[in-house]
């Protein structure tokens, strides 16, 4: 039986080491980046992001976040280049954000927190699948994007469209033919190092690839995100919020980057 946890009180982020004790492993995520510190790597190729829109599936409340789950039985959406040797298929994004537009996002720039943070979850296709793939050093490569207030985003609209079909923890809707390349920045600049899940089971399997610039979002659209509930139909409703966890111990860690 998988452990319950959340970002409450009582099962948030400085309890997860009860029953998840790599919380407090040598390559957890998210972490605090400083520009400054971050060496450029001129052997880094470029990010290459290749998605077929075709391949969006569905949207599901899984009770921590919201994800867009992809088809991912072909090499049509797939992460190549980069910090990564071989093919990662993109399995799904989903966010992370506050009650507030003063935090939200994990990761933290100069300690500087974004109001939320897209991630896109991709696969490493020398592994049979994604299940055999979590738990891996090299298993997966998450693509971190914030999310900064400014003008209403067109495109992030479409997805915050399909919230009153998935309001409560469980519920899924079809969401076809979305292409995520409409929810990156125009630069694909990075820093990139070695982490983890950012959520319980934790696993130290992830190469980090967060861009450097935002897209925006208006607060009018950061209020829909709020509206969404970590509760189930018919369960005292909780809004779902502050589902983030803090910045962890670098441990050594370098992070690179692609530009000066
Ligand atoms: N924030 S994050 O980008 O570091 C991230 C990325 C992928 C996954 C997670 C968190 C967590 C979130 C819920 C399920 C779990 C994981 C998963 C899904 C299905 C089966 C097993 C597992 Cl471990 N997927
Ligand atoms: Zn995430």
């Amino acid at each position: 039986m998988s452990h319950s946890w959340g970002y409450g009180t009582n099962d948030g982020p400085a309890k997860w080491a009860d029953h998840f004790p790599i919380a407090n492993g040598p390559r957890q995520s998210p972490i605090n980046i400083i520009p400054s510190q971050a060496q450029f790597d001129s052997s880094l190729k470029p990010l290459k992001l290749q998605y077929d829109p075709s391949t969006s599936k569905d949207i599901l409340n899984n009770g921590h976040s919201f994800q867009v789950n992809f088809l991912d039985e072909n090499d049509s959406a797939i992460l190549t280049g980069g910090p990564v040797s071989g093919t990662y298929r993109l399995k799904q994004f989903h966010f992370h954000w506050g009650a507030s537009d003063d935090k939200g996002s994990e990761h933290t720039v100069d300690g500087i927190k974004y109001p939320c943070e897209l991630h896109l979850v991709h696969w490493n296709t020398k592994y049979e699948n994604f299940g055999e793939a979590v738990n891996k050093p090299d298993g997966l490569a998450v693509v971190g994007v914030f999310l900064k207030i400014g003008s209403a985003n067109p495109r992030l609209q479409k997805v915050l469209d399909t919230f009153d079909a998935i309001k409560a923890k469980g519920q899924q809707t079809t969401f076809l033919n979305f292409d995520p390349k409409n929810l990156l920045p125009a630069s694909l600049n990075f820093w990139t190092y070695e982490g983890s899940l950012t959520t319980p089971p934790l696993y130290e399997s992830v190469t980090w690839i967060v861009l450097r610039d935002p897209i925006s979002v208006s607060s009018v659209q950061m209020a829909k995100f709020r509206s969404l509930l970590f509760s189930s139909e018919g369960e005292q409703p909780c809004r779902m919020c502050n589902n983030y966890r803090p910045p962890q111990p670098l441990k050594g860690r370098k992070v690179r980057s692609n530009f000066k």
